[in-house]
């Protein structure tokens, strides 16, 4: 019976070996570093910023779950190295206890690990990341304590700005850094930053963007950092400028991508035909680019797991690919987007052209109504869809935002939405809705 050693058990490990026990009777052996596993840290700011009672909605399963089915499940134990020619997995519990696992397949499913700003100062008390449950956890008792009044943000991405959120709904003084000169700058074009800019703003939250930082000062406790514009008191650092690939086990044995991840093809295959590799540790392939290339997200984690996990039981499955669709919702105000920016699109070398609307969602008859902005991003020459963004106060659009997906995946072009069926009633959209609107104004 064919055994499959899967390592690290988050979201991209857990679909894993989801597929290959709902699918099959082998043999899974799942090991994992940490006490716990399945914790969506999509809702950490939801717990730290309060917004949510308990952090317990956050763990989605747990290791019975996998006994039930039949997996026998290691926690606390670390794997240390692999012998791929022997296909052996050697690892140490949190005992100190050396344990070993032969395999005949094995899913690479381990994640990835936050950059770190390469500053001095960096290894002061009180400057953390957030990623594990255990960081939600500290970040979370730190927000108790009076002392703790200036809270500075390095990095305006997703995580950045959804703890800059968190930490102003516990009333902190939050300075929010980043490099480049606006929030989320790898997802969004100004035209929709702008609008979140001004929301983070109008919360109270200090906007430093364009500003490095180069040190961190304090005798135990960081108490200031210092930039090139400036220097600040701070009590707290909370550091997100983006992840990494976490490739320490197989960095040397497989072929890698150009940020390191593990190269894999749409079975989750690495260049090691009895190696899979799942989730932020692997490459996935981009419909939009037509490429491969490098996204990190819990979505992807789950459906590149599920993929690894069938063609292991022997169901050649392949992956779809993806749109890194995406969303943030900051202070009630929403932004929806798949694909790729205007300005994301010019890095990868695709030429692309785009239309705009900006519109209600619903007619003007109707008493609660709400803005909702939209850029469709296609292909200067085949037209063919390459993203889409939104914005807006309701959550409504987060549905549209799905069928860009598709027609991303589909290759489908701007103008075969400009007469797209979509339907019409007044307490949802127009009769003529602002999808078609912007489509039939492309250029
Ligand atoms: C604060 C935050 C918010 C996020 N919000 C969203 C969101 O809203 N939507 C979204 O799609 N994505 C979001 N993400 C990204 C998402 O969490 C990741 O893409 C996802 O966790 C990747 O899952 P994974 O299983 O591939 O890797 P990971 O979650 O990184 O898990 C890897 C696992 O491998 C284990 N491991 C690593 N090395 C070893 C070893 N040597 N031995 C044993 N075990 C090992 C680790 O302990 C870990 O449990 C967010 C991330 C963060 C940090
Ligand atoms: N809502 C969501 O879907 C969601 C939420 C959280 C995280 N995630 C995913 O998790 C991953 C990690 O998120 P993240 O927020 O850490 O990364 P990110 O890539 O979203 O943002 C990193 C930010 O840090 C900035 N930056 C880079 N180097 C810097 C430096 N030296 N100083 C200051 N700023 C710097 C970048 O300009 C960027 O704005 C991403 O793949 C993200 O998509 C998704």
């Amino acid at each position: 019976m064919t055994k499959t050693v899967i390592i690290g058990t988050n979201h991209a490990g857990l679909a894993a070996a989801n597929a290959i026990l709902d699918n099959s009777e082998q043999e899974v052996v799942m090991i994992e570093r940490n006490e716990n596993f399945s914790y969506l840290s999509c809702g950490t700011a939801l717990w730290v910023g309060q917004q949510i009672d308990s952090v317990d909605g956050l763990f989605y399963t747990n290791r019975e779950d996998f006994e039930a089915k039949g997996a026998k499940v290691r926690t606390q134990t670390n794997v240390d190295n692999i012998d791929f020619e022997a296909k052996i997995v050697y690892a140490t519990t949190s005992q100190g206890e050396n344990v070993t696992e032969d395999y005949d397949k094995l899913v690479l499913a381990t994640g990835s690990i936050p950059i770190s700003p390469k500053v001095p100062g960096r290894e002061l008390e009180n400057i953390t990341f957030m990623k594990h449950y255990e960081e939600g956890q500290k970040i979370d008792q730190l927000f108790e304590h009076k002392d703790i009044e200036n809270v500075a943000v390095i990095g305006a991405g997703y995580i950045g700005v959804e703890m800059a959120e968190a930490a102003k709904r516990r009333d902190k003084n939050v300075l929010l850094f980043d490099a480049l000169d606006r929030s989320l700058p790898s997802y969004y074009d100004a035209w929709f930053t702008d609008d979140m800019d001004k929301n983070l703003a109008n919360h109270g939250i200090e906007l430093h963007y364009g500003e490095l930082v180069k040190e961190y000062k304090g005798t135990n406790k960081v108490e200031q950092i210092v930039t090139e514009k400036g220097e600040y008191e701070v009590d707290l650092v909370i550091n997100a400028i983006g992840f990494l690939p976490n490739n320490q086990l197989a960095k040397d044995h497989l072929e890698l991508f150009t940020n390191g991840a593990y190269l894999v093809d749409r079975h989750q295959q690495t260049s090691d035909p009895d190696v899979y590799a799942v989730g932020d540790c692997a490459t996935v392939y981009s419909n939009a680019l037509q490429a491969t290339t490098y996204i990190a997200l819990a979505s992807n984690a789950l459906r590149t797991g599920m993929v690894a996990g069938e063609n292991i039981v022997g169901n050649a499955v392949e992956s779809p690919g993806v749109q890194g669709s995406n969303g943030i919702s900051i202070f009630g105000y929403h932004m929806v987007s798949t694909g790729y920016s205007v300005e994301s699109a010019a890095k990868f070398d695709l030429n692309v052209k785009y239309t705009d609307i900006e519109d209600t969602q619903k007619p003007e008859f109707m008493k609660e109504n709400d803005n909702v902005k939209l850029r469709i991003v296609y292909e200067a020459t085949s037209r063919r869809i390459v993203g889409a963004q939104m914005s807006s106060t309701t959550s409504d659009i987060s549905m549209a935002i799905h069928m860009f997906s598709l027609a991303i995946e589909h290759q489908v072009t701007v103008d075969e939405l400009g007469k797209l069926d979509l339907f019409f009633l007044p307490h949802f959209n127009q009769p003529y809705n602002y999808i078609n609107k912007a489509a039939l104004a492309a250029e």
